[in-house]
């Protein structure tokens, strides 16, 4: 069936300087404040109307929302004509997870939706007063999806706007202040749909909910706080040091070629998990409903956006399809032209990852990336290198100021060691629950809280990695053939182990036997309960090393190609290096 929506992104607008090639997603502590009100205002006013639509219309909020995963149902004429061929395969969304498209469906996914929001804004902006109608209408040409940047110092929770604010004060159409319900806080489901399992049948998304369903505020501020330093040396060492498009889109190991830092993927399942709990963006399946998704994903994008720009020509690379996706078969190659349904480019056909490797060609682009020459490669990796550092880096990595003052000039290749922990877990290993492997860091000297106080204690916990686990698997062939599925993440150490101990240097004489006596871990569900180590067969944490060398006039430490692996600091214990 041909589309009734043809995928272009969001189109026209000045970009925002002269180097600027299209106008920016800003950052959504940006995009709330007084500067950008009527951009925020028509935002506001474009999602309520999004959200109004008939959840049976294609342009709706909820019919968009669906296409990650419930209600299970064709969107936009796209994937019914292989329905004959796959009659035993009961449908499963189109979202690509666990595979080298994961970066590159999601950004079609973004920009549709920015499409949306950009043609409810233009429409808005004409029911302005006159003597403003020309200002609205500049702005609803240069509106595009903000993003929430959860790896940036103070950031890691989103503005009240986004989490808190039951109402928000906007410009409204009559040229005057007003206030709105906050769209942004939640999605009314009108109705719930019948599709839904009947854990997720509140009337609107929440946010790690309560047990009467309530959205739990603190509970989300402290999950985010919490993670926030670990969050940010991930992005941090996903950005500098993911080598390859395989380690780098998707948290799948690969055993062949093995990783040292998360995936894309893998950080932000984290975040899903962190934000939902036991609420809608802890489920594949209906994540898509909360409107924070998006806020979410277009950060996942400028996160892709970054990553390339200090790693140029590298772009999708053929692998496995793993579960496969309704249109996608399971256990088939994919590639760079693999299409990304259900996100039609024509009325023939789809995106392609091979479209999408500059944002700015989809009308956006991120504020990185402003007063840069877009087209001098060198100039952009130099720029881009400069902006992760200030961003997530040194401090956060801890290593540039622990390299001896003097070697930094020096041409004697001064090298550390850069210590991580690598978690790798079945992703079905908990049945159909999101899950966290929680990490923790004892100090030397402090005597050991309870267990149950551990992940409130700020000087012990450190990190975690997440599985982001659709409820309904066992309604998937595909995925229940892949139950043995593993996921892949890592928490980096080296900050950790300074804020904690004092040595001298992070050479292993000291660090190894630190790190067995005193890292250690647990499991939690998404509904809060701790599953015991020995209980997931399938669980393993292991220590690596990787030595980092600054050679004279280097921007940033090189990684040794090769990590160094101390099975025996987690060996014989319950999930540890098997
Ligand atoms: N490819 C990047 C941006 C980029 C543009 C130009 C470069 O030289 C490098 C990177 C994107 O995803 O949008």
């Amino acid at each position: 069936m041909p589309p009734t929506l043809i995928i272009t992104g969001a189109t026209g607008g000045d970009p925002p300087s002269t180097k600027a090639l299209a106008p920016n997603r800003l950052n959504i502590y940006d995009f709330v404040k007084p500067e950008n009100n009527k951009q925020f205002s028509l935002y506001i006013l474009a999602l309520e109307r999004i959200m109004d639509k008939g959840q049976d219309e294609v342009e709706s909020f909820f019919a968009v929302g669906g296409i990650h995963g419930l209600p299970y149902k064709a969107w936009n004429g796209s994937g019914e004509e292989v329905k004959g061929s796959k009659e035993s395969v009961p449908w499963r969304g189109y979202c690509s997870h666990g595979t080298v498209l994961f970066p590159t469906f999601h950004r079609p996914y973004v920009f549709l939706f920015e499409q949306l929001l950009q043609a409810e804004a233009k429409a808005i902006a004409e029911e302005y007063p006159l003597e403003l109608r020309e200002a609205y209408k500049k702005a609803a040409m240069e509106l595009r999806q903000p993003f929430w940047d959860w790896a940036r110092v103070n950031q890691s929770v989103p503005p009240p706007e986004v989490i808190e604010l039951e109402e928000v004060k906007i410009v409204g159409t009559d040229g005057k202040e007003t206030t709105r319900k906050n769209p942004l806080r939640r999605y009314k489901f009108n109705p719930v749909d019948p599709s839904f399992p009947g854990n997720y049948r509140w009337p609107t998304t929440v946010r790690r909910p309560t047990r009467d369903g309530q959205d739990n505020v603190t509970g989300l501020t402290q999950i985010l706080n919490r993670n926030s330093n670990a969050t940010r040396t991930k992005t941090f060492h996903m950005l500098m040091y993911a080598k390859d498009w395989l380690s780098m889109s998707n948290h799948t190991p690969n055993p062949g070629r093995p990783a040292t830092v998360s995936s894309l993927e893998s950080i932000h399942d984290s975040i899903h998990d962190y934000v939902g709990g036991e609420g809608h963006m802890g489920n594949p399946i209906v994540a898509g409903f909360d409107p924070i998704f998006m806020l979410h994903h277009a950060n996942v994008d400028r996160i892709l956006s970054l990553w390339s720009a200090l790693h140029p020509g590298l772009w999708v690379t053929p692998g496995d399809s793993e579960r496969g996706t309704w249109t996608i078969p399971a256990d088939s190659k994919v590639d760079e032209n693999t299409d990304l349904t259900p996100f039609w480019n024509s009325s023939t056909g789809y995106w392609k990852s091979t479209a999408v490797t500059k944002a700015h060609d989809a009308g956006y682009t991120y504020p990185e990336f402003n007063d840069v020459d877009m087209n001098n490669t060198d100039e952009v990796r130099t720029v881009i290198t400069d902006t992760v550092e200030t961003l997530y880096g040194s401090k956060a990595l801890n290593v540039t100021s622990n390299f001896p003052a003097e070697a930094r000039t020096v041409s004697n290749n001064p090298e550390m060691w850069n210590w991580t922990v690598r978690v790798q877990v079945k992703q079905y290993a908990l049945e159909g629950s999101s899950f966290s492997v929680l990490l923790f860091l004892r100090t030397v000297e402090d005597s050991y809280p309870e267990e149950e106080d551990w992940y409130e204690e700020p000087n012990y916990y450190i990190g975690s990695v997440d599985a982001f686990v659709n409820s309904l698997s066992e309604r998937c062939a595909n995925c229940t053939e892949h139950r043995d599925a593993m996921i892949e993440g890592f928490v980096h150490l080296n900050e950790c182990i300074a804020a904690r101990a004092q040595f001298a240097s992070f050479d292993p004489s000291e660090v190894e036997p630190y790190l067995k006596e005193n890292l250690v871990w647990r499991l939690q569900k998404a509904n809060g309960e701790i599953v015991e180590p020995a209980d997931v067969e399938s669980l393993e944490v292991t220590v690596l090393a990787t030595r980092l060398q600054l050679p004279w006039g280097a921007r940033m430490p090189i990684p040794e190609e090769e990590a160094v692996y101390f099975d025996d600091i987690t060996r014989g214990r319950a999930g540890g290096t098997k």
